[in-house]
């Protein structure tokens, strides 16, 4: 909301409705609840695409042909593998650390272990996201199976993105419309323009600094319940409600509460956002393809009555955390999954913040107290 006042600028908290850029990665476009990525609406992409196409746009701006699509593919598989140390490393996090934290930390790490580090050329920089997209899913598994105490599982080359990823955490590939439903959800949350991990990523990225500090940082924005974390959250919400029978009366003792409603609402869509209907399409699958409504039938209540009560419509985040749930990830590792994804968008991002690059650095209103003598120690109270 705009704050002015007669000697104060005017300040947009939030910087809401701000445009701090411009840039030709992804247009939302709130008035049709619609979305395209490199000019090709996102629900298309779902349907006729593979997540590594997409991933390919992104970062050059076109679809790739067959060649260019094989050769992406291959060099994604090749950089699977993450170093002996940085396994000891992940076995060493306490065990209870939360899965967001470990890949923070692992991103981190591999910026330390990179071997162009201190190289953000943009031919190295777009080398270091090639290197970090297909490391993430090795870390991901290998923090989660450590945290359980499990044995890690090698990257399976012959897989795809989303297969690996499966095969990575779960130890085995499920059946191929879930592949599909997972696919899908990896291409809808693979960018969102300047969502706050993105512009985080595109601040670190406009001092200079290398795609590692940039990735870690939009990781730390992201696991905010505000931000990503929210789809952890919806399956929270999902299991404390049971059963679809207790959801309007669990939703009322929210509003008698003034309490947020996690999935619901976003900083840009006011009248729906343009991914929930393709996600909630495939999160219906997914309960089929289980045999288990129930999660389905309760978000299907919360809608409508947060749409009767209060005019507010869910976000991508609040199909997602039930479809992911029926894929058989457990809860602490949607938003590490949302990160899998997103590294797509974050690098497209930061290769078009390094290509025309200007400091990020805004102005702040200050409300402290005038300038005032510093008073010796015996002076103060
Ligand atoms: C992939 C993603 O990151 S999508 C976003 C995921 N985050 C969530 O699902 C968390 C829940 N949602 C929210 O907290 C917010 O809707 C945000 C952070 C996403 C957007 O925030 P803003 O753009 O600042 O929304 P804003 O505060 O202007 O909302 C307008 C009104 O709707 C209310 N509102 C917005 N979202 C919700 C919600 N989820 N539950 C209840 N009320 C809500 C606000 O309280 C506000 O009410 P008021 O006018 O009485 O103060
Ligand atoms: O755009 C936003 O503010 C949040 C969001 O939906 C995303 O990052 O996918």
């Amino acid at each position: 909301m705009s704050q002015t006042t007669t000697d104060q600028p005017e300040v947009r908290k939030g910087l809401v409705g701000v445009y701090a850029d411009t840039s030709a990665v992804s247009k939302v476009m709130p008035e049709t609840n619609s979305l395209t990525y490199r000019g090709y609406a996102v629900q298309e992409l779902c349907e006729e695409c593979s997540f590594e196409e997409v991933a390919y746009l992104l970062w050059h701006g076109e679809l790739p042909n067959q060649a260019q699509l094989a050769a992406f593919k291959e060099a994604e598989a090749k950089e699977r593998p993450i170093s002996e140390t940085l396994h000891k490393v992940i076995a060493a996090f306490p065990r209870d650390a939360h899965p967001m934290d470990a890949i923070r930390t692992a991103v981190s790490f591999l910026g330390m272990e990179d071997p162009e580090a201190g190289d953000v050329s943009d031919a190295a920089q777009r080398r270091k996201a090639m290197r970090l997209f297909a490391k993430i899913p090795t870390c991901i598994a290998a923090a989660h199976r450590a945290s359980k105490g499990q044995e890690v599982v090698a990257p399976d080359p012959r897989h795809s993105f989303a297969e690996n990823l499966f095969h990575l955490v779960q130890g085995k590939v499920p059946a191929p419309e879930v592949v599909k439903s997972f696919d899908v959800s990896l291409i809808l949350y693979a960018e969102h323009t300047f969502n706050a991990s993105t512009f985080t990523a595109r601040t670190v990225s406009s001092t200079g600094a290398d795609i590692h500090g940039a990735i870690t940082a939009a990781i730390a924005a992201l696991k905010g319940p505000l931000h990503g974390g929210a789809n952890e959250a919806v399956m929270h919400m999902l299991k404390e409600i049971g059963e679809p029978s207790k959801a309007a009366e669990w939703l009322k003792g929210k509003f008698d509460h003034h309490a947020l409603v996690m999935g619901f609402g976003h900083r840009v869509y006011k009248h729906g956002d343009s991914r929930v209907p393709t996600m909630t399409k495939y999160a219906e699958k997914m309960a089929e393809v289980v045999g288990d409504r129930r999660w389905m039938e309760t978000s299907r209540i919360l809608a409508a009555e947060m749409l009767k009560a209060k005019n507010i419509h869910p976000n991508l985040d609040f199909p997602t955390g039930p479809a992911y749930y029926l894929m058989g990830w457990e809860i602490p590792l949607f938003t590490p999954i949302f990160v899998a994804s997103r590294i797509t968008g974050w690098a497209a991002h930061v290769f078009e913040q390094g290509a025309d690059n200007r400091l990020i650095r805004p102005l702040s209103a200050y409300t402290g107290l005038e300038q005032r003598p510093v008073p010796p120690m015996s002076q103060r109270g």
